[in-house]
């Protein structure tokens, strides 16, 4: 029930809504990729292992509104595979798609580095951090020891919100 809430609270967060299109990395057993598709997403769902993948696939059967694909995020081409369908999605005006995840702890300043210069992609990335890491990224000041590159960088690239 909390992660049913919790999983509710970051689609609510990203303002997802019917024909958004949605970047989900590392859809696990799939409770957040359930509360994407109840709010009527399209979904690219990138997940590393195997069996995970596979899992999510079973869970959702086959729909137009899921996209699995069994990669390691930090590899995987964005533009190649969000741009011809942003621009179907598009009807003559640009569209942009959402990041919503509860990523996966090792992989947070990587893909904090690789997605949130994608401008012309994402217009809102929601992200489940642990407490540590949404602090450090988001909350350092620039009069304080812990405030480095990381920080100038997530600076410049959004105005960033912590829920806690
Ligand atoms: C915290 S769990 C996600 C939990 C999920 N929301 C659920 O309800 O089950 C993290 C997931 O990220 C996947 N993962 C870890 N590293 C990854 C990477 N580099 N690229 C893609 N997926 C990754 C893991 O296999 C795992 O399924």
């Amino acid at each position: 029930m909390l992660n049913a809430r919790v999983n509710e609270e970051l689609v609510a967060a990203a303002g997802v809504e019917e024909g958004d299109v949605v970047l989900e990395i590392g859809p696990g057993t799939g409770s957040l990729t359930a509360a994407l598709l109840a709010a009527g997403a399209t979904i690219v769902a990138v997940e590393k292992d195997k069996h995970m993948a596979t899992l999510v696939r079973d869970r959702f059967g086959s729909t137009e509104q899921l996209k699995v694909i069994e990669e390691d995020i930090t590899k995987f081409h964005v533009h190649s595979h969000f741009l011809p369908i942003l621009e179907e999605k598009s009807h003559g005006k640009k569209k942009y798609a959402k990041v919503v995840s509860n990523l996966p702890f090792n992989v947070s300043t990587e893909v904090v580095k690789q997605i949130l210069p994608m401008g012309d992609v994402f217009s809102v990335m929601v992200l489940m951090l642990q407490d540590e890491a949404a602090l450090r990224l988001a909350n350092a000041s620039i009069q304080t020891p812990e405030y480095r590159p990381i920080n100038v960088f997530v600076n410049f690239y959004s105005g960033k919100r912590v829920f806690l």
